[in-house]
């Protein structure tokens, strides 16, 4: 029923079958034996329709399956062919009902059916009480026992064991061999065989020796007739490659936890890095909060108009304005008045605070030395929020105290509008002083050290401010460097874990193939897992998101976390597992089944 003719295969430039020509019985016990590397497996390989790559024609009850497309070889391989492998080829974690219905997935009969049938043949070879036993847990003659089960439940014609005995003492051998002599009645049983003694259950054995497949009459008691058959495909069943896909999930479940966890942890590291930022504006805030002159400049000295000019043309800064001498002001809060011949104009942001803020423009606030407070009360932190009232010339102003700053002298800070209304009518315009302001903390330090170039003494809290932005600069940079640190092992380890687990899953690919799923079936099912692996890790990120925030809120940690910075996160943990997964699987999936079962 098979005819080998002139069959001729070559890996590059070795020739492993050499111009060879055979014809196998339709029923018997054929042993394949030769030395290690005489091509034993390929011939099998080639008579499975898992290779095509060669010359010469195999025919199938009169069919050339040379010329079969790789979806008609499935069908050939699902309706005709049991495969039976050395190493059992069994999937772990799996029980042995599923490993063997896995057999019959594509065909027609329906699950109940199937289900009978194989409880049948579990009955028949001995392994009834093993139905429910993941396969792991099984001797090695059970699981061989179970995997030729497998080969059987879709009735083939022909049985293709690659070395079924090679795993299996010699009691165990013999029994597995006198099962396949028992299914050799009604169908053909090609075994590959190194041991002499498994061929005395053979009807004929073949050596294959320098290429060419040699029989010895004397051996050949098989029927050479039933060749009226004729090689057609039943229709496949439609299996649901998300189904098989999300039941292969659940099985290795825990690497795919371990793997989904990791790069969450990444991910929310990564994040957590991004919103430090938020943390360093929160402290920038807390800190204009508490020093509230920040952003003034202070330049001392009369000017022709240039200095001025510079501040004024400037982007960065604003409010710029003279300052001057003023005399005469007089301060009033309840009984009390203070006169204060003369005031010269001084640097704010250069000032320590002892309690409340520096006054603000537009909100008419004053802020005391504690010298001059002391004068209009003994506890001078009980003045903060009281009005006084300011007389020079004809203005007065009802003015806030906003705070007591650190002078050892009697002096005061307007709101820099009333400052600028107190200009208006003073005596003498001899320009004392400049001051102006930086519109963008990020742009104190740089204003400062233009001035500085160009040799201009401006009393400002660069200083502060810049020890600030360098202290949150090198925080920041600490923080990213270990939090991609954290990303890229996350990702390496996943990748790796990935990788480990789609390498051990190559024998399961060419079961698969063997049994007559096609590529196209067997990428949407790695697909179908990648797919849940990365909504499993998105949903770990969310989980881990969400605890963070809780955490941050309760133990007042200062981590911001936005809601774009949220979905940001999950969707970026999603699209990276998509991505390694991909990757770990390309070459899983673009791998032909004959060298997926070599693998
Ligand atoms: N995909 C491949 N690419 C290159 N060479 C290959 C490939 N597959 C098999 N070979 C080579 O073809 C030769 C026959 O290999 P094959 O596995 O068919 O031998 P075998 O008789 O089954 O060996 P063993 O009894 O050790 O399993 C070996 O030399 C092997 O290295």
């Amino acid at each position: 029923m098979i005819q080998i003719k002139n069959l001729t295969k070559r890996y590059q430039q070795s020739l492993i079958i050499d111009d060879t020509s055979f014809n196998f019985p339709s029923k018997g016990l054929i042993c394949l034996l030769g030395a290690s590397g005489s091509g034993k497996s390929t011939l099998l390989n080639m008579i499975a329709g898992f290779d095509s790559h060669y010359s010469g024609d195999i025919t199938v009850w009169g069919t050339s399956i040379s010329k079969l497309n790789a979806d008609e070889l499935c069908a050939y391989r699902r309706d005709h062919i049991g495969f039976i492998f050395q190493n059992y080829h069994l999937l772990s974690g799996y029980t042995v009902l599923e490993n063997i219905l896995l057999a019959c997935e594509l065909n027609t009969s329906s699950e109940e059916e199937n289900k009978k049938n194989a409880i049948e043949l579990l009955n028949k070879l001995g392994l009834s009480s093993k139905t429910d036993e993941k396969t792991e847990n099984l001797s090695g003659g059970q699981k061989q026992r179970t995997a030729i089960a497998r080969a059987l439940i879709s009735n083939p014609r022909i049985v293709l064991a690659d070395e079924p005995t090679g795993a299996l003492d010699r009691s165990n051998s013999n029994e597995i061999m006198e099962l396949l002599k028992e299914i050799s009645k009604e169908r053909l049983v090609i075994v590959i065989t190194h041991d002499q003694k498994i061929c005395t259950f053979a009807d004929d054995v073949i050596h294959l020796d320098n290429g060419k497949m040699i029989t010895k009459e004397n051996d050949t008691q098989t029927d050479f007739t039933g060749n009226h058959h004729q090689l057609s495909f039943n229709k496949a069943n439609k299996v649901s490659a998300f189904k098989r896909g999300l039941k292969n999930f659940n099985v290795h479940l825990t690497r795919y936890m371990a793997v989904s966890l990791a790069i969450s942890i990444g991910i929310l590291a990564f994040m957590l890095s991004l919103s430090s930022g938020n943390i360093m504006e929160k402290s920038i805030s807390d800190f204009k909060d508490k020093n509230t002159a920040f952003s003034n400049g202070y330049i001392k000295g009369k000017d022709d108009g240039t200095v001025f000019e510079l501040l004024s043309s400037d982007e960065r800064i604003e409010n710029v304005y003279y300052q001057y001498k003023i005399s005469n002001v007089t301060l009033r809060l309840g009984d009390k008045t203070e006169a204060i011949a003369e005031k010269y104009p001084m640097p704010k942001a250069t000032e320590n605070m002892s309690y409340g803020v520096m006054p603000k423009a537009g909100k008419k606030e004053i802020a005391l030395s504690p010298s001059l407070a002391k004068k209009f009360g003994n506890d001078i932190s009980n003045l903060l929020g009281k009005e006084l009232t300011l007389n020079h010339g004809e203005q007065e102003h009802i003015l806030t105290i906003s705070g007591i700053y650190n002078a050892g002298y009697d002096d005061f800070f307007v709101s820099s509008d009333i400052e600028q209304e107190l200009y208006e009518n003073v005596d003498s315009k001899d320009r004392y002083s400049i001051s102006y302001d930086v519109t963008d903390f990020e742009d104190i330090v740089s204003v400062s050290q233009m001035l500085a170039d160009k040799k201009i003494d401006s009393k400002t809290s660069a200083n502060e401010v810049g020890a600030l932005q360098s202290t949150f600069n090198n925080l920041s940079r600490l923080f990213l460097i270990v939090s991609i640190l954290i990303l890229a092992i996350g990702l390496f380890i996943s990748t790796v874990m990935l990788i480990k687990l789609q390498n051990s899953r190559y024998k399961e690919l060419g079961l698969l193939s063997a049994l007559g799923f096609n590529k196209g079936t067997i990428g949407k099912m790695i697909v179908s897992e990648n797919l849940l692996l990365a909504a499993m890790s998105a949903i770990f990120n969310a989980i881990l998101v969400s605890c963070t925030y809780v955490i941050g809120r309760i133990l007042h940690l200062a981590i911001i976390i936005t809601p774009v910075q949220i979905i940001l996160s999950i969707l970026s943990t999603g699209i990276v597992v998509i991505v390694i997964s991909l990757i770990a699987s390309y070459k899983l999936i673009r791998t032909e089944p004959a060298v997926a079962l070599r693998k």
